[in-house]
């Protein structure tokens, strides 16, 4: 792992590997890792968020899976951020002590969402005490209002930020909402707070509006095309990283109307990674046979632009 350095390009939102029975599969994680540096070009993971299933796991689970993660890619990944977010506030702390203990490179949390914060105060005075359990372990919000339903807004939480929690260092944007992430950027300059973006289907718009990179499950299976996305964007080749996103899009849109969430990515994982990562823990189920015939031959039928 690189320590200091700034938290950008793409992150993997991991999901947890989990045997038929439903228990926690830590063998496979040393060739998880192996694939998205090999396979898919990531070098960061997020590890029990949404995708990973985190607030279905228990304490222990969550952290089996955290120092899997952070020993497994001690060499080979740059960052590893552990999801910490519990409704209860001594578990969060706990779990943020942990990833501090075994020299994770980030936590992050999202709001809590049974008992909801009603304001920005509310909302920080949780935040400050999970982050203070690890004072020299760089913070990140995670925002995801359509799950959490706390829609308190980004740019009205930084203000001030930097002065109640010292490690803050950034947001994992999981909104639609773009005005509000481009007030945060245009107010907290991007060399302060990096700003990753979490709707993988919209990237591009992000990117054009001062994200720093992006957190989500899909950088799991397209994370080489994601990657080209964002080395054309750069060039700039607008054109060619519009093509990307349609493509990208195309799946995401196909899959969509199948029903697409963790158990559906998990599925999309195992065939494309050769890697099983089992089945989802309830109350989400596994996918169909079905789904599974349809998702690859959707995937196989795209032409991308590098020729694959
Ligand atoms: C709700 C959810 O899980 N969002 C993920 C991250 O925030 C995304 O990576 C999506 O899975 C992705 O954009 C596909 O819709
Ligand atoms: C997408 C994401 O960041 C998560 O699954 O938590």
């Amino acid at each position: 792992m690189t320590p200091g350095k700034k938290l950008e390009g793409l992150v993997a939102a991991t999901v947890t590997p989990m045997t038929p029975d439903g228990q926690i599969n830590l063998s496979v994680i040393h060739k998880y890792v192996d694939y998205l540096v090999s396979e898919q070009n990531v070098k960061n993971v997020f590890v029990n968020g949404t995708t990973g299933e985190g607030l279905s796991l228990n304490i222990q689970e969550r952290k089996q899976l955290a120092e899997e993660w952070v020993c497994q890619g001690k060499e080979k990944l740059d960052h590893v951020i552990i999801h910490v977010g519990a409704l209860s506030l001594p578990e969060s702390q706990e779990l943020a002590r942990h990833a501090a203990a075994i020299g994770a490179s980030g936590i992050a949390v999202i709001a809590p969402f049974f008992f909801k914060p009603t304001n920005k105060n509310e909302l920080t005075a949780f935040l400050q005490k999970v982050a203070s359990e690890a004072p020299a372990v760089p913070f990140y919000y995670y925002h995801i209002p359509s799950l959490t339903g706390v829609k308190i807004r980004v740019e009205e939480l930084l203000g001030g930020i930097k002065e109640q929690i010292p490690t803050f260092q950034g947001v994992k944007f999981s909104d639609t909402d773009l005005l509000d992430l481009a007030q945060c950027i245009n107010k907290n300059e991007r060399e302060q707070f990096a700003f990753l973006y979490g709707v993988d289907e919209q990237l591009l718009s992000a990117l054009a509006i001062g994200a720093d990179g992006a957190v989500g499950s899909t950088y799991n299976y397209l994370g080489r095309k994601t990657n080209l996305m964002l080395q054309a964007f750069a060039k700039p080749d607008l054109a060619l990283a519009q093509k990307y996103q349609f493509l990208t899009g195309e799946f995401l849109n196909f899959v969509s109307k199948l029903g697409f969430g963790v158990a559906q990515t998990k599925a999309v994982i195992t065939f494309v990674s050769g890697i099983p990562m089992g089945p989802p823990r309830l109350p989400l189920v596994d996918v169909s046979e079905e789904f599974i015939i349809k998702a690859k031959d959707k995937l196989d039928s795209i032409v991308w632009p590098d020729g694959d």
